[in-house]
């Protein structure tokens, strides 16, 4: 064999080879001319080598006369290579050959084959192109499978991806769907993670979990698992994903499925909440079987009924029965069921332990979608709850919820029945109001504990004292209303009226301390003072007034007078609140002098009214309806001032006490306009703090002392004198009294006037001066009328006095009248 061939030679050779090769190849010159055509050409187009040799190779193909690839590539027809051959590549290498896929014809075979062709160039040493040598390649089983597995891919209906190097490579049209993009391109060379939110519900990271999941399914060759996607516009949605192993055309793949189970994960979450919500349910509730067998309860029914769920589930809710309820309602129940598929009632039943309980049942049969009976399900809410709850109910809106007495609304029915029949059987009716003295001072000095254990043992006295057809009711507070039935005759009121007074004035053991406690009534009478309930009440109301009005811890039967005092009462206020713009106030002052040299220390200013028909009015008469009517505001604001401007005009003569002292009531205490008027009117006068005093009593001190020590903190930071009036008749706390920045305690003048005689008082005076010296306070001893009294004090230490003895309360004309002539 020659080193190199020539061109002759080696067309020769190829030929030869050609026709030898196993793979159905074919040659063609330069000139279009086919050169070879082997036999397994033959075998695949049924054209022999003679035929084809004679010019018609080119119609074994397509049944044309179309020109071959070997044929374009040996002409460098470039662009009809591109037009008839679709899919065709140049082969890589120097030999510049084209590689191209399509299906052919093969008339003579009367079938189609999808052929991969190779067109190779055949040159001669020195590079001339002599022949193109086209090989030919039946792939026509791959490409159908691979055209199956297209279709398959495209058609399903879920989301379908190829992975390669964990990326996502392909993807079908229900994808690009589900997530909401446009094309699939935007998806294609995503990493998983790209279409998920950051992170999965778990925590774990998207990225981090998806290369995870994809490990495991290269690993295992098949791996399923809850994926959280998002959509395009942000949206997620649950997927259960499928990764497969796969090899694609020799390469490591995953096949990737998706099924958005949203709707099932809802479906699941609402069964979850329908079984919490069964089984958190108060209500017992039962469900059973279409032969009434049980499948489940909830723990309310276990709890209930005593049974665990393992001891009823399978058998018949008969085993609740307790016998006693009637047949027929079982009959009924059944017939209701099959008819309406509902019914609800009263059912008996036994639980565990034996003890019998009323229920409401309601049952309820559920039916399939052929209308046959699946399950029934009952509830049950246990009746003697319910019943108890209806009593309670009625219970509170009947009574008093502290003392269990009857309220306003039970009372008016019961009084109206009272009513009813003293009218038929001509017998008489007492209403009486009862109020606590002094009950607010209780509740405020001892606290809402002993002011409730009070009004509850008054509660306990009254019904156990009177009888069981008299009504006692409490309408608040310490208002309690009484109606004492079928009395013969009205005048039997009195000794139950006399006994009530004297039982609510015994002791009372509270809270391991004895209280004393005194009680106000006023009583009217049916048929004298009035015809109806409300006519009654009300004169039972101004009786009590009355009671009040004298002094308290005493009773008053209602009579005509009263009524008028009522008018007279109203009059006042009308009078009252044009008094002070028609200047008809003025004050009185009544000295006070130290005990020890009998020296001025001070003057109390007392107010007066100069009524134009009443003449000169004491301030007990109006004062009280001054506070009730929120007048004293006013009207203490002038005294300050006005005892203010007097004291400016005696310094002014270079007379006059050192200091004035003027009363504050509890109103005027709780003000906040107190402190402004005290600074307004000591700076207008040009006085300094010290030239006033205030008196404030000791019960309205102690009513709400924490608020009255702050008030009373800023006064005495304007460096006024604090005086602590009436001390010994209120329930001073200790605690308390030490806290008050009080520099003086004002000994009550009922002490005082009875010392001579009464050994108690004598006691508490001696008692009160020692104590308020230890906790470093002056005592001024009131109301003394005697030298005697005078003397006492002046023996217990007493620092200063007034009263009667040493001077009364007197217009400031008078003070200047006498302090003129001494000088
Ligand atoms: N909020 C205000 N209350 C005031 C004001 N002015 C008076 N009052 C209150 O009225 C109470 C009665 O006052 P009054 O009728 O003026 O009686 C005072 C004296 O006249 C009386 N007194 C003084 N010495 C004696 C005496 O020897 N015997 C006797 N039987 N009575 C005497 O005591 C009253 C003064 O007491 P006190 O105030 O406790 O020092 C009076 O208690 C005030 O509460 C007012 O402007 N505002």
């Amino acid at each position: 064999m020659p080193d190199r061939l020539d061109a002759p030679d080696l067309l020769q050779l190829t030929t030869h080879i050609v026709e030898q090769w196993v793979v159905p190849t074919f040659m063609v010159g330069i000139d279009g001319r086919l050169l070879a055509w082997n036999r397994a050409c033959e075998i695949l187009t049924g054209m022999p080598a003679a035929q084809a040799m004679g010019g018609a190779y080119r119609q074994a193909f397509f049944g044309v006369d179309r020109p071959c690839l070997a044929e374009l590539l040996a002409q460098g027809r470039s662009a009809e290579i591109a037009r008839l051959f679709p899919r065709h590549r140049e082969l890589p290498g120097p030999s510049a050959g084209v590689h191209a896929e399509c299906w052919m014809e093969m008339p003579l075979r009367g079938m189609e084959r999808y052929l991969a062709i190779d067109a190779s160039p055949l040159r001669d040493p020195a590079g001339q192109l002599l022949a193109v040598l086209e090989s030919l390649h039946d792939t026509t089983e791959h490409e159908r499978a691979n055209a199956r597995f297209r279709r398959l891919f495209e058609s399903s209906p879920d989301p379908v991806w190829i992975i390669e190097g964990n990326r996502f490579v392909d993807c079908n049209d229900a994808a690009v769907a589900m997530l909401g993009y446009r094309s699939r391109h935007e998806l294609l060379n995503t990493h998983p993670s790209q279409l998920s939110p950051s992170h999965q519900p778990d925590g774990e990271g998207s990225f981090e979990k998806a290369e995870r999941m994809m490990a495991i399914a290269v690993e295992q060759g098949l791996h399923r698992f809850h994926w959280v996607h998002q959509r395009a516009d942000g949206t997620p949605f649950d997927a259960e994903v499928t990764l497969a192993r796969i090899e694609l055309e020799g390469q490591a793949a995953i096949y990737c499925t998706w099924r958005d189970i949203s709707d099932r994960k809802r479906a699941e979450d609402a069964l979850r909440l329908y079984a919490t919500v069964f089984q958190h349910s108060g209500e017992a509730l039962l469900i059973t079987d279409a032969d009434n067998r049980i499948v489940t309860a909830n723990a309310a029914l276990t709890r209930d009924s005593g049974y665990t769920l393992d001891e009823i589930r399978g058998r018949n809710p008969s085993l609740f029965a307790s016998g006693l309820t009637p047949r027929e309602n079982y009959a009924e129940l059944w017939q209701a069921l099959a008819e309406q598929g509902y019914w609800q009632g009263e059912l008996w039943d036994k639980r565990k332990n034996g003890s019998v309980f009323a229920k409401w049942a309601v049952i309820t049969a559920v039916r399939d979608p052929q209308g046959r009976v699946r399950n029934y399900i009952a509830s049950y809410t246990d009746m003697s709850q319910r019943r108890e709850a209806e009593a309670r109910i009625d219970y509170l809106a009947h009574h008093d919820p502290l003392t269990g007495l009857f309220n306003r609304h039970s009372l008016e029915h019961r009084l109206e029945q009272a009513l009813h029949t003293a009218r038929r059987d001509a017998t008489a009716v007492a209403t009486v109001f009862l109020d606590i003295d002094r009950f607010k001072l209780v509740n405020d000095t001892l606290g809402h504990l002993v002011g409730d254990l009070l009004l509850s043992e008054v509660a306990r006295r009254l019904s156990s004292t009177l009888r069981e057809s008299d009504v006692v009711a409490r309408l608040g507070g310490d208002e309690f209303v009484i109606a004492l039935t079928g009395l013969s005759r009205s005048a039997d009121a009195v000794p139950v009226v006399q006994k009530l007074h004297l039982l609510l004035s015994e002791p009372y053991h509270l809270a391991e301390r004895v209280l004393g406690v005194t009680a106000s009534l006023g009583v009217s009478l049916f048929p004298d003072d009035g015809q109806d309930v409300q006519a009654l009440m009300k004169q039972a109301d101004v009786a009590l007034y009355h009671a009040k009005e004298m002094g308290r811890n005493n009773y008053q039967f209602f009579t005509a007078a009263m009524t008028l005092r009522a008018t007279e009462r109203l009059e006042l206020e009308h009078d009252l609140r044009h008094a002070l713009r028609l200047s008809q106030f003025e004050l009185h002052y009544q000295p006070q002098y130290r005990l020890a040299d009998g020296s001025l220390c001070g003057m109390e200013a007392l107010l007066r009214w100069r009524h134009p028909v009443r003449g000169l009015v004491p301030p007990l008469a109006f004062i009280g309806v001054a506070e009730e009517s929120g007048l004293i505001e006013s009207l203490g604001g002038w005294v300050i001032e006005e005892a203010c401007r007097q004291l400016a005009a005696w310094r002014a003569c270079g007379q006059g006490p050192p200091c004035v002292a003027v009363n504050v009531s509890v109103q005027q205490l709780r003000s906040d306009k107190l402190l402004e008027h005290v600074r307004a009117a000591l700076q207008r006068h040009g006085l300094e703090g010290e030239a006033l005093e205030l008196e404030v009593t000791e019960s309205a001190a102690m009513s709400k002392p924490e608020e009255a020590i702050e008030r009373l903190r800023a006064l005495r930071a304007l460096g006024l004198r604090l005086a602590l009036d009436d001390f010994g008749t209120g329930y001073s706390s200790l605690t308390y009294l030490k806290l008050l920045p009080i520099q003086t305690l004002k000994l009550d003048r009922s002490f005082v006037h009875d010392l001579e005689t009464n050994d108690n008082s004598a006691a508490i005076c001696a008692a009160t001066l020692a104590l308020a010296h230890t906790l470093g306070y002056a005592v001024v001893g009131e109301g003394v009328e005697t030298a005697a009294q005078q003397e006492f004090l002046r023996r217990h230490g007493c620092d200063m006095m007034q009263g009667y003895l040493l001077g009364r309360p007197m217009p400031a004309a008078h003070w200047d009248a006498l302090w003129s002539a001494r000088s």
